[in-house]
């Protein structure tokens, strides 16, 4: 179905900065609607194009392969798309809407936003509104990936009703976390790292499995 297949009651899961075939093999079987691959050289989760091309090899069809890109210039999109047969593109940087445009040149693409205490969300998804999902993750040192959640009670309520099949929620989410998460803010997708590694860029089977339960557990539990 995809990550971006909204469907109350079932909320769409997304793994990222996968770098082996063990553990991409192991999120597949845990039930995962979308792979996330890391094309931001300083991150420890980076690989190559080559690499995420072979990973994405392994996904059967309905899986989505997600490019991570932040502020990736174009010989670096010419370089992905040349191997790797991305289907989302997720910008996580500075980039604007016009340059989201240009680089998913009319494929899909989700603009994560850092959100910290002022973050203006009305102005975000006007500002970003050609987006097919927007992403909220906490603003942390660095980029992202930093396993570290944001206040959720802070997103405005009239604004999660307006855009929630267009949200996908991250920002150190884990097993013990994504069911308030899910039961409060009824997002269309959670996106999760840090939470199922063992260290950075392993995954722990376990955990990716256990997620994933957790998410259809807050499913069950929140359909009426
Ligand atoms: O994973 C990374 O290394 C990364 C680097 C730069 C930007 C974003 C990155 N990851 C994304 O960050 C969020 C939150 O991850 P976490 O669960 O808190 O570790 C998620 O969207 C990742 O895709």
């Amino acid at each position: 179905m995809g990550l971006l297949h909204y469907s109350p009651g079932h909320t769409r899961v997304k793994i990222c900065g996968l770098m082996s075939p063990e553990d991409t093999d192991a999120a597949v079987a845990s039930g995962v609607d979308a792979i996330g691959f890391v094309f931001y050289p300083p991150s420890p989760r980076f690989v190559s194009p080559a690499i995420a091309a072979s990973l994405i090899s392994r996904l059967p069809a309905g899986v989505d392969a997600v490019g991570l890109v932040v502020n990736a210039s174009n010989a670096q999109f010419e370089a992905i798309r040349a191997v790797a047969p991305i289907t989302l593109w997720q910008f996580h940087g500075d980039e604007t809407p016009d340059d989201c445009q240009r680089l998913a040149a009319g494929q899909p693409w989700i603009k994560a936003a850092r959100v910290g205490a002022q973050f203006a969300f009305d102005d975000f998804s006007l500002q970003y509104r050609q987006a097919n999902a927007f992403l909220l993750d906490a603003l942390v040192e660095g980029y992202g990936g930093g396993g570290i959640p944001f206040d959720w009670q802070g997103i405005p309520q009239a604004w999660i009703s307006a855009n929630a099949p267009q949200v996908v929620l991250s920002g150190g989410l884990n097993v013990h976390n994504v069911a308030d998460a899910i039961a409060r803010l009824h997002p269309c997708a959670v996106d999760v790292s840090s939470g199922v590694e063992i260290s950075k860029g392993v995954k722990d089977h376990v955990l990716m499995r256990e997620f994933i339960q957790a998410v259809r557990a807050a499913d069950a539990a929140s359909s009426p």
